[in-house]
């Protein structure tokens, strides 16, 4: 699917099952390489990222199935510890596959990912842990080589948090001699489900969802089984989509918990929540009001939900601002919304959102996985026909958007 039409102004109503998470799957299926043995994921979503860590795995000599949403990965036997080049250029994220390949093999060899269209990203955090646990880095060729004969354990020391960082350094740590304490962790909770994965195959690490980790170094783990949690931003997105769009919507298979600061942002813009222990129910009456939102690390008001909250201001009423703290090029939505008419203006690391209802319907193109979704989102408020280009973004992540908008009673539809 490369492009995809909205027509918009449809309210929204029933019921949608949350699909699993993206930035949950992707660490525990890299970690799943840790072990000599076979790891069944069940819940796993059907993404592009997930089918491009596949691609790399097979590389690297891990045996999959993939049954419907049920992984199985049999990595016993590993044999090579270089991450092909072309995966680390389509998803930035295949650099969490080195900490449990140096883990495992006593060697990792990636290159540097370089910059992508949100921010420069640098990996100085995930190198700078593997040399406290022993690892020597060398560059050659333009690739990264971190090696080891053996990881020995330390205090790591992060001096902000770092999602990637802490799953390498976590995953690294699992097989290090001795104890490895992680001060300044990252506390999203994909970093707590990548601790209870590693501690359900017989890892050792305390401290999950705090900022301070504590690994005990283990000789070996053991073939395991784990439920990957659904996926709180692909929960947001469909929260902004009927906040956009208004209407009634039940979200199930997601912890609201996970979600509370975007909670009490839609709550602010006049959203009606009802949490559940495993559900939300939302309702949007009236155009949302636009308010004053900071991104910030878990558990402040999640990065990846900015452009799709940027896109219901842009349709909401009022003036609001939107401060993106953690990644220096994320508002590549603002300038495609600007295109449906929407009033934004853009300083430095602030947007300012006048919002306007409806926005027009126009051709504009997905500038990366959020800000693509931003645009649905957008275009559920617009007059007339929305057409979004470039969806492979939205794809990295979104199992399918049209499917579980469509199902909610939006008129939206893929094509080639
Ligand atoms: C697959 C996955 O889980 N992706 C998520 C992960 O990305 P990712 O793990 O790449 O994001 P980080 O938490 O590492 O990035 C946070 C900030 O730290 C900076 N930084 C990071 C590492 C480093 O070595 N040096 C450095 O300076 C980054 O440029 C950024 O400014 O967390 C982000 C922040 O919540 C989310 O937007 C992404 O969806
Ligand atoms: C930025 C994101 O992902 P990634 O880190 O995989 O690029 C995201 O999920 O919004």
């Amino acid at each position: 699917m490369s492009v995809i039409q909205v027509q918009g102004l449809r309210s929204l109503k029933g019921e949608i099952k949350i699909q699993g998470s993206k930035n949950a799957v992707l660490p525990i299926m890299a970690a799943a390489v840790l072990h000599k043995g076979t790891t069944v994921i069940h819940n796993v979503p059907r993404i592009q990222d997930v089918f491009c860590m596949l691609g790399i795995l097979e590389r690297i000599g891990c045996i999959y199935s993939l049954d419907g949403h049920t992984l199985t990965i049999d990595a016993s036997d590993i044999k090579c510890a270089e991450i092909p080049e072309e995966y680390i250029k389509s998803m930035r994220s295949s650099i969490i596959l080195s900490g449990p390949l140096l883990g495992r093999l006593g060697d990792a060899v990636t290159s540097f990912p370089g910059g992508c269209s949100i921010g420069q990203r640098p990996i100085d955090l995930h190198l700078a842990a593997f040399r406290t646990l022993g690892a020597v880095i060398e560059e050659k060729d333009e690739k990264l080589c971190a090696s080891a004969k053996t990881l020995v354990g330390a205090d790591i020391y992060f001096p902000f948090p770092s999602v990637g960082a802490t799953e390498n350094a976590l995953m690294a740590a699992v097989y290090a001699k001795g104890i490895t304490v992680i001060h300044g962790a990252a506390k999203e909770p994909e970093i707590t489900s990548l601790c209870e994965f590693l501690n359900n195959m017989g890892a050792i690490i305390h401290g999950a969802g705090t900022s301070r980790l504590a690994v005990t170094g283990v000789t070996g783990l053991h073939d395991s089984e784990f439920i990957v949690a659904g996926d709180r931003i692909v929960a947001g997105t469909y929260l902004t989509a009927v906040m956009a769009a208004e209407g009634n919507v039940l979200l199930d298979g997601i912890r609201p918990g996970h979600l509370t600061a975007a909670l009490s942002l839609a709550e602010r813009m006049g959203a009606e929540l009802k949490l559940y222990k495993n559900q939300l129910e939302v309702s949007m009456r009236g155009r949302p009001d636009c308010v004053n939102v900071v991104t910030e690390p878990y558990p402040g008001f999640p990065t990846d939900l900015q452009s799709q909250v940027m896109a219901v201001m842009a349709s909401g009423s009022g003036w609001g601002r939107v401060e993106e703290t953690i990644f220096e090029g994320r508002f590549g939505a603002a300038n495609e919304l600007k295109k449906l008419g929407a009033d934004i203006v853009i300083e430095g690391k602030r947007a300012i959102v006048h919002g306007l209802y409806p926005l027009k319907g126009n051709c504009v193109a997905a500038p990366d996985l959020r800000g693509g979704a931003a645009l649905v989102v957008a275009g559920l408020a617009g007059e007339g026909v929305t057409e979004i280009s470039e969806c492979h973004h939205i794809e990295r992540g979104y199992e399918d958007i049209c499917r579980d908008l469509s199902s909610l009673g939006a008129a939206i539809r893929g094509k080639e």
